[in-house]
């Protein structure tokens, strides 16, 4: 990857980010939005899977053409708002394991507590993409790349919808080699550790919590 973060600068992101924030947007449009914006992340975090030339029967010739090459990889959303994601990843890769790690984020220190961790068992062989729709300190991403790493994991790369700047740092700082790929840097976080402009609780908007 040559940048880290890759901030996606596509127009269809961008576009879909902007409904994404809207207070109006109701929670099935919500949950279809995260899908999608998960697909688009995909696609460019998928850019450097390896490949292998087979040749394939047309109706009317041989072509030599390439497939993936058989790399194994795993999901990890974090719970809950995580999830939001998976439907939109599995779409283009149907292959791939899912493995789940809870957090919330204690509402007074912000430090994520951490309730459940259930991942594939050989997941130290996989290429980990870990997925959170929000970045905000980056106290629950770090933990759960953390947590991933200790059971042997090697190759992980976060993708998120919106980060904050901070949460870029501490997440680059704890761990350098994640490649990081976003679809919106926002300005900065408030009082309350809530990413400005953000989109207000992503697991709220998609679980109509709130
Ligand atoms: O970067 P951080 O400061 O750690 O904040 C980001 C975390 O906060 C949100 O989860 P939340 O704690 O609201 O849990 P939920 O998904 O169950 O609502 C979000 O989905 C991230 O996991
Ligand atoms: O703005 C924020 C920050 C953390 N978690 C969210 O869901 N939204
Ligand atoms: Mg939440």
């Amino acid at each position: 990857m040559s940048k880290n973060p890759m901030i996606l600068d596509h127009p269809l992101v961008q576009h879909k980010v902007s409904h994404l924030r809207d207070r109006n947007t109701g929670t099935k449009e919500f949950k279809e939005l995260v899908s999608e914006i998960a697909m688009l992340l995909c696609y460019e975090a998928t850019r450097d899977l390896p490949t292998e030339e087979v040749e394939i029967e047309t109706p009317v010739a041989i072509a030599k053409t390439r497939v993936l090459s058989g790399r194994k990889l795993a999901l990890v959303p974090i719970l809950r708002a995580g999830l939001g994601m998976v439907d939109g990843m599995l779409t283009l890769l149907p292959a791939a394991k899912v493995g789940h790690i809870g957090l919330y984020r204690n509402e007074e220190t912000l430090e994520p507590v951490e309730y459940y961790c259930k991942l594939p068992s050989d997941i130290a062989e996989r290429d980990v993409m870990v997925l959170d729709p929000m970045l905000a300190t980056g106290g629950s991403a770090v933990d759960a790349i953390t947590q991933i790493k200790k059971r042997g994991a090697k190759s992980i790369k976060f993708l998120a919808i919106i980060a904050a700047p901070e949460g870029l740092e501490r997440l680059h700082t704890a761990h350098p080699d994640v490649d990081i790929y976003v679809a919106a840097l926002d300005e900065k976080l408030n009082e309350n550790g809530y990413i400005i402009p953000g989109l207000g609780d992503a697991g709220d908007r998609i679980f109509g919590t709130k």
